[in-house]
């Protein structure tokens, strides 16, 4: 477990600090981003009446928060950069309902030495960076309950915006309705998680969504229960076309989605490969467009070799070669 950190009264003055700033510029809430936990009970007493959010890289650290009164938020990606950091918790904190998108908030946080409070920030997570709230799913009127349906769009996110070792992925997983969608299925190659217990195939376990990461890469579609099971994977999903009213610039795999989602009262869940997007259609149609806000990033090795001469180039150098002969034939003759 992480060692706790003391309440120090560096850690005071600024928890004071910001509920002033929180104050003076109407902010929603306290943003607390740690790597360790502390005294719970002081760090509440000294944001005041302000609301607190609790960041924190993993459940270890959040430990002994459970009985406290703020919310707390366990960001998905560990070891991202400060900022994106606190994005991120914005981010989950706007999509579990804890604060509205577009709500300015005040972050405390390790901004310039890991593991020491030493920065204050005001922030206004833009509208633009809101990203799906739980009231979104409910409205979809899908016959999935929203527990399952928010762990497989955040799931459908994350791949979007990871990729896989820098690499971009897309993939399609169908939601529901289970047994009349693989009606309409049939395996790619193998099929990675047939002969599982069902007890190895839920989503709510970490282990089940990092290895849905890593089939991802792989053609083909996931079917996913109501109650979050992964049923199959690598499937080609083929339903009867339909009359279907999406964007002709949407290839094979979105097509699939819509039909399938015609066909049955499942969800269909698109992460594009191209750009990371990810689309939700229900009953042929999209419903929910989500763009990632942050993709992969791709390192190239640095180009060392200058790159061959071309024609052109190649003649240039003839003739400064020449200049260059007859500069030095005087010299010669001397
Ligand atoms: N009917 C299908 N069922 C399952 N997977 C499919 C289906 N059709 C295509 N795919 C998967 O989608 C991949 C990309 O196909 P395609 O480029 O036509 O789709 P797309 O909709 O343009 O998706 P992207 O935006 O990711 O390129 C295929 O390599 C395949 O793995």
């Amino acid at each position: 477990m992480a060692v706790a950190r003391k309440f120090s009264d560096q850690l005071d003055a600024f928890c004071q600090m910001a509920a002033r700033m929180a104050d003076l510029h109407n902010a929603e809430a306290i943003l607390f981003l740690t790597e360790r936990p502390t005294e719970w009970d002081k760090l509440q007493a000294a944001v005041g009446d302000h609301a607190l959010i609790v960041a924190a890289d993993s459940e270890d650290v959040l430990a002994g928060s459970e009985d406290a009164q703020f919310d707390t938020v366990v960001l998905s990606v560990p070891d991202l950069p400060v900022y994106e950091q606190l994005t991120e918790a914005l981010l989950e904190a706007v999509a579990d309902e804890h604060l509205a998108p577009g709500a300015p908030v005040v972050a405390v946080y390790s901004g310039f030495e890991s593991d020491t409070i030493d920065s204050l920030s005001l922030i206004r997570l833009g509208e633009h960076l809101g990203r799906l709230t739980i009231r979104d799913l409910k409205q979809l009127g899908a016959k999935v309950p929203t527990e399952t349906l928010k762990s497989v769009v955040d799931l459908a996110v994350s791949i979007g915006r990871e990729g896989r070792e820098g690499k971009p992925v897309g993939t399609l997983m169908v939601v529901g309705d289970h047994r009349k969608t693989l009606t309409f299925c049939k395996p790619m190659g193998f099929d990675p998680v047939r002969g599982y217990p069902v007890s190895e195939r839920m989503l709510s376990d970490g282990k089940v969504r990092e290895g849905v990461k890593e089939i991802a890469q792989m053609d083909g579609a996931f079917v996913v229960s109501a109650k979050g099971t992964v049923v199959a994977a690598c499937q080609h999903v083929s339903a009867p076309p339909a009359e279907l009213s999406i964007s002709k610039g949407l290839g094979a795999r979105h097509w699939a989605a819509a039909e399938i989602t015609r066909a049955t009262s499942a969800v269909a869940v698109a992460v594009s490969e191209s750009n990371g997007t990810v689309r939700v259609f229900l009953n042929g149609e999209v419903v929910l467009r989500i763009e990632p806000f942050r993709r992969a990033m791709k390192w190239k090795d640095f180009e060392n070799e200058p790159p061959p001469a071309t024609p052109a180039e190649k003649e240039r150098d003839k003739d400064k070669d020449k200049e260059k002969d007859k500069e030095k034939e005087p010299e010669k003759a001397e």
